[in-house]
């Protein structure tokens, strides 16, 4: 793990102005330290040798001791500002690169261990810069001015410190070797917990069900424990290295000691110049002992920004940047050729697709589960790449425009589609946001769903609804816009034969085109074609 990551600086502007401004503070730190240890030392040598005490090293003091904790104070203020700013900068950055990588991407990761990352996991950056880069910075320019000004007193001691001091950053490395295992562990084990709990608080009703909920209690029990059992190896670490800091710098200290009361005894050394030195040694070793403490502290909030990092340094497909996308409601698309495979998988999920689609057309496309029926809507949608072929519009491949106008000319349905909290009417409203409440009834009752009421709760994710409403509204959502393409993914599953029919008949009504992914037969067959996807050949109903 590396003391300070320059991606963290080059990704958050709010980053580097802090940083800029923790070595003032830093600098003005050191020499607050050395003027205070000055003062001390001349009111102590006063007092023993002379017996009088001047008012002024006492007001001087004072005025240091203010002094330094007005820049602990506004250290403080200035970090916590900065752990704020450079948290919601990194996750504007992972959602907007999130969102441009695409739903294939999305599919591909864990939905709640990218949530625990944006939540939890960079909440733990707040050490890192409340406490570590502070106390970094310290370390860097503290121990420099404390060693020059012992040398100007004492030489040797200055040397002392000199030869003892680069033993703590040594250890520290050697310890920051093993941390880091620690705590991409411990982050491991946070986001299987996560994505383990989520996972079984979705699946409740089905484990309940087929009485497997209290075996699913000991899993959630068993991964809990391998939580614990990473979290409390990461304390004993931090405990052990603390302890090893501590006892290198207290026998350093303990040798600059030795070595300048002998002098002293030898009448080598004056007083005060002793008692500087004594002052001033463990203020030499005390910001890189802090340092080791805080790295602990703040090991966990690293591990999270690489992983922020590894997000953000996922490459983005190439976008098409042309805006004289054509008008799909006199332009054929043509599929040629068409091939996708997906990470990780060994066949493609579609291979060698054509497909010709004319303007107000309605075409079902059928085949067996997994055939690649949804896969070559998510072509047409740009969300994922092709491997091999292309698709045509105009005499242009489809990936030469720019992705926002071209997915305009499309309205989707997916298999699952996504409801946000709030009413049917905001859902439907996502569609056009400006579309009047009898536009909002006329695309509902359009979608077959007379019967549902404007104002009625979806719930998260549509729970407070059937999962045939859930469509309907989804389809209605599809319809209220103004793409001259739909895209349809089982729009009719969770309908009955009636309502389908409705659905099926004022679609056509609509005169769009239509790309219907289709099972049941009153779709397939209310279809002006039926392309077998996994085929290769086009049946003309
Ligand atoms: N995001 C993904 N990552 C990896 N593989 C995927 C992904 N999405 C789909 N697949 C795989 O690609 C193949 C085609 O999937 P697709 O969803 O297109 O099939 P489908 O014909 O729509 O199936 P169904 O009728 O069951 O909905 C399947 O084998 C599936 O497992």
């Amino acid at each position: 793990m590396k003391p300070l990551d320059p991606r963290l600086l080059r990704r958050a502007k709010a980053a580097r102005t802090f940083l800029a401004g923790s070595v003032l503070i830093g600098v003005a730190t050191g020499l607050l330290i050395v003027v205070q240890a000055v003062l001390l030392a001349h009111g102590i040598a006063g007092v023993v040798l002379r017996g009088e005490l001047a008012a002024a090293v006492v007001w001087s003091l004072a005025a240091v001791i203010v002094a330094r904790a007005l820049l602990l104070w506004l250290q403080e203020v200035v970090a916590q500002r900065t752990a704020a700013a450079v948290k919601s900068t990194l996750r504007r950055q992972v959602l907007d690169h999130s969102l441009k990588l695409g739903p294939a991407w999305l599919s591909g990761e864990r939905s709640s261990a990218l949530t625990t990352l944006l939540t939890k996991g960079l909440d733990d950056l707040d050490p890192y810069f409340a406490r570590y880069l502070p106390q970094l910075v310290l370390a860097s320019t503290v121990p420099a001015g404390v060693i020059g000004w012992m040398a100007t007193g004492d030489l040797l001691a200055a040397g002392t410190v000199l030869v003892t001091l680069p033993l703590i950053p040594i250890f520290m490395a050697l310890i920051g070797w093993v941390t880091q295992a620690h705590s991409r562990r411990r982050q491991h084990a946070l986001a299987v917990l996560a994505h383990h709990f989520a996972d079984v608080v979705s699946g409740l009703p089905t484990l309940k069900l087929f009485g497997r909920a209290k075996s699913q209690a000991v899993a959630v029990e068993r991964v809990t424990d391998r939580h614990r059992v990473a979290s409390m190896g990461s304390l004993r670490l931090a405990f052990l290295s603390s302890l090893v800091l501590e006892l290198l710098a207290s026998i350093s200290v303990a040798l600059v000691a030795v070595g300048v009361g002998l002098r002293l005894v030898d009448g080598k050394l004056g007083l005060e110049t002793a008692l500087l030195v004594l002052i001033l040694a463990p203020e030499a070793y005390l910001p890189l002992r802090q340092v080791g403490a805080q790295f602990h502290a703040s090991a966990d909030g690293v591990a999270a920004s690489e992983e922020v990092f590894r997000v953000l340094e996922t490459p983005l497909p190439v976008l098409g940047d042309r805006t004289d996308v054509p008008d799909l409601r006199v332009t054929p698309l043509h599929l040629h050729d068409v091939t996708v495979a997906y990470a990780g998988r060994s066949t493609p999920a579609l291979e060698g697709f054509d497909l010709e689609l004319w303007p107000g057309e309605v075409v079902a496309l059928t085949g067996p589960s997994g055939a690649g029926k949804s896969t070559v809507l998510a072509a047409l949608l740009g969300f994922v790449v092709p491997e091999r072929g292309v698709i045509v519009a105009a005499g242009t491949a489809a990936d030469e425009f720019d992705p926002v106008l071209w997915r305009q000319q499309f309205a989707w349905v997916p298999q699952r589609p996504g409801l946000l909290v709030g009413s049917i009417a905001d859902n439907v409203r996502l569609g056009r946001p400006a579309a009047s409440d009898l536009q909002v009834r006329q695309a509902l009752d359009t979608a077959g769903a007379a019967e549902l009421e404007l104002e009625t709760a979806v719930g998260e994710q549509g729970k407070l609804l059937s999962g045939g409403q859930r469509r309907r509204v989804a389809l209605a959502r599809a319809l209220i816009t103004d793409a001259p393409v739909l895209l349809l993914d089982e729009p009719t599953a969770g309908l009955d034969a009636d309502a389908e029919a409705a659905v099926v008949a004022s679609l056509r009504a609509t005169g769009r085109t239509a790309l219907l992914v289709a099972h049941r037969p009153a779709l397939i067959a209310a279809a002006d074609r039926v392309v077998e996807v996994g085929a290769r050949e086009l049946v003309t109903a």
